[in-house]
């Protein structure tokens, strides 16, 4: 197990995956009533089975929910439109409309877990819920609006068909061939580094000039590696994604050894080797702030489509041209059942809902920060008590104004259990360190240790040895540093996300609803965020010799796994581009 230790700082960080996961937690035995300590097989999902309804929108029924016992509630379960639609959403309006096709399911592997499917809601696709479609092993241009029509409605990604020039240049290919891309179409220009499964190039479409990242993987390798079941994963998760911060999956093919992904590429590198780059390794607040605000928005998207992402780090986290973030590697990633329900708060007046709102519990003298406990979290709520104004300075009739909060989206699979050991080492939550079983809920942790290593430069359980860091993950209290000095409300959220238990954990019953409510995201337009300049625009790709990139191993962006493992291939430098030896 120590053999994957690492440092903070250092280009790479090994995790945990299925198959390695004896060696970590069978040595590793922390909480035996749960069996912590013996690695258990994923036991299989529930699929619900999808049905054609009215295009109603279903009845609302007044409920209350246990865990907001005090909150007059109504839930609205959603129902499938027959008719693409547009939702403007409480929370996000820029996803498009929601088109209903009947899913096809020819998944071949039976042991993998899929997800229900649900219907469109919040202006959110939600019928790609992880079905997926095949046609046939050899190519697909998996997204391309034409050639899925009279398929399937699963490859039909509405953000990327018409104004993306990658899309027309797919376009201006296959017309010109007059079938799916193939290999020989692409030239590899360079390699951008390599993960467990396989890796990643530069590629141009030829006479294009357009490039892609194009992640090779070697089918016979894969499977002597019994890798078989994360690669389909990962196509299949890649498949079903339509969001403005998750990758497009813009054509699939085979040859006879290869199997190859075609997605966008980022030239902005990943998170992780940007903050090395910033003055004293850590973000300034604005800048954390965008980047976890994407990245939020990421993990809500995939929550909805039952996708629980697992891996969250500044590693996967990479930079688009336009200085958005892309968050990539689905190879961990549970897929799971999910009911989206649209929440309906009860009026309350203007009084009732500032008292409901405060709160703050200043409890914790002897910490830097204190928290907001997640279980006070009203939905319009959120207001530090500091912030409120005091009630002689209220208008005379604030008292009977009606307050009519939007109706929320709560999508998060909280019925998901999984008893797999996965993740990196600094990141993984403590109830996967003890067995106990996770769900969603280890992404909001994940999401806490990558906001504290944006802005602090370090992960906060780091311990020498990854024995120690799972330990001290379990075991020890967040502290923060003196230095650098951040905000209140980036330490609250912190706070309220590390919690231990995952059941009172921020965002464990409402996922990323509870979170974008948060102080911290005050000053975060939800919807316009695709517009918000970002902190930093990488500079435009200069094509590097290749002969000399490859004789040294370059790495685009630092990314793990880039500099010292051998290429899966046979690659030769040859000119300004690669051949390989299956192109
Ligand atoms: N779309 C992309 N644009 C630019 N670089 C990319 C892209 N996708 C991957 N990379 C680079 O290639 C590296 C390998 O990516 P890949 O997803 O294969 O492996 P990984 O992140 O190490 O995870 P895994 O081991 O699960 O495959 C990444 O670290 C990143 O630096």
């Amino acid at each position: 197990m120590d053999s994957s230790i690492d440092s903070v700082g250092s280009s790479s960080r090994t995790r945990n995956t299925p198959a390695k996961s004896k060696c970590s937690v069978a040595s590793f035995s922390i909480d035996s009533r749960n069996g912590g300590g013996t690695k258990k097989s994923e036991p299989p999902l529930k699929t619900s089975s999808i049905q054609e309804t009215s295009p109603e929108v279903l009845e609302s029924y007044e409920s209350s929910v246990s865990a907001e016992p005090q909150t007059p509630i109504s839930i609205i379960r959603m129902k499938k439109q027959s008719e693409p639609r547009f939702y403007p959403s409480p929370t996000n309006t820029f996803y498009t409309a929601p088109l209903y096709t009947e899913a096809k399911q020819s998944f071949t592997n039976t042991e993998l877990s899929e997800c229900a499917s649900t219907i469109g809601v919040g202006g959110i696709d939600l019928e790609k819920m992880g079905i997926l479609t095949y046609r046939g092993s050899t190519g697909s241009d998996v997204s391309d609006e034409s050639s899925s029509s009279g398929l399937s409605n699963a490859g039909y990604k509405p953000h990327r068909a018409n104004n993306d020039k990658r899309w027309v240049a797919i376009q201006e290919v296959r017309s010109r061939v007059g079938s799916s891309l193939e290999a020989k179409d692409f030239k590899l220009m360079r390699r951008l580094g390599g993960g467990d499964i396989g890796t990643v190039y530069l590629a141009e479409l030829i006479g294009t000039g357009a490039s892609f990242a194009v992640k090779v993987m070697e089918k016979a390798a894969i499977a002597a590696r019994k890798k078989l079941v994360r690669a389909q994963t990962e196509r299949e998760i890649l498949q079903s994604l339509d969001h403005p911060f998750l990758p497009t999956l813009y054509s699939h093919f085979e040859t006879e050894n290869h199997s190859c992904l075609v997605m966008e590429f980022c030239p902005g590198g990943d998170l992780h080797s940007l903050r090395q780059r910033q003055p004293g390794k850590y973000f300034p607040e604005h800048a954390a702030r965008f980047y976890v605000a994407e990245v939020l928005l990421a993990m809500e998207y995939l929550h909805m489509l039952g996708i629980i992402y697992r891996d969250l780090k500044p590693e996967n986290v990479l930079v688009r041209e336009d200085g958005h973030i892309m968050l990539s590697d689905f190879d961990l990633s549970l897929r799971c059942a999910v009911s989206p329900t649209l929440v309906r708060f009860a009026a309350t007046t203007a009084l009732e809902s500032k008292s409901s709102s405060y709160c703050i519990q200043p409890a914790c003298v002897d910490q830097p920060s204190c928290v907001i406990q997640p279980d006070c979290i009203q939905p319009v709520c959120f207001t530090p008590r500091f912030m409120s104004r005091s009630k002689n300075k209220k208008r005379p009739n604030d008292t009977t104004r009606q307050v009519r909060p939007l109706p929320e989206l709560i999508a998060e699979p909280t019925g998901a259990r999984s008893m797999s050991f996965v993740g990196t080492h600094e990141y993984l939550a403590p109830e996967i360190i003890k067995g106990e079983g996770h769900g969603s809920a280890v992404d909001w942790w994940t999401f806490g240790i990558f906001l504290y290593e944006l802005l602090f430069g370090r992960t906060p359980f780091k311990g020498d040895v990854n024995r120690t860091t799972l330990f001290n993950v379990v075991g020890q209290p967040l502290r923060f540093p003196e230095h650098p000095s951040v905000s209140f409300a980036a330490r609250d959220l912190i706070r309220g996300l590390l919690v231990k238990e995952p059941q009172h954990r921020l965002a464990y019953r409402r996922g990323a609803t509870e979170i974008k409510q948060h102080p911290f995201f005050q000053s975060v337009n939800w919807a316009l965020i695709r517009c918000t300049s970002p902190p930093q625009i990488p500079q435009p790709v200069k094509v590097m010799d290749q002969a000399n990139s490859l004789r040294h191993g370059h790495s685009q962006g630092g990314g793990h796994g880039g500099h010292d493992k051998p290429p899966t291939v046979d690659v030769k430098p040859s000119g300004n581009y690669l051949e390989i030896d299956f192109f």
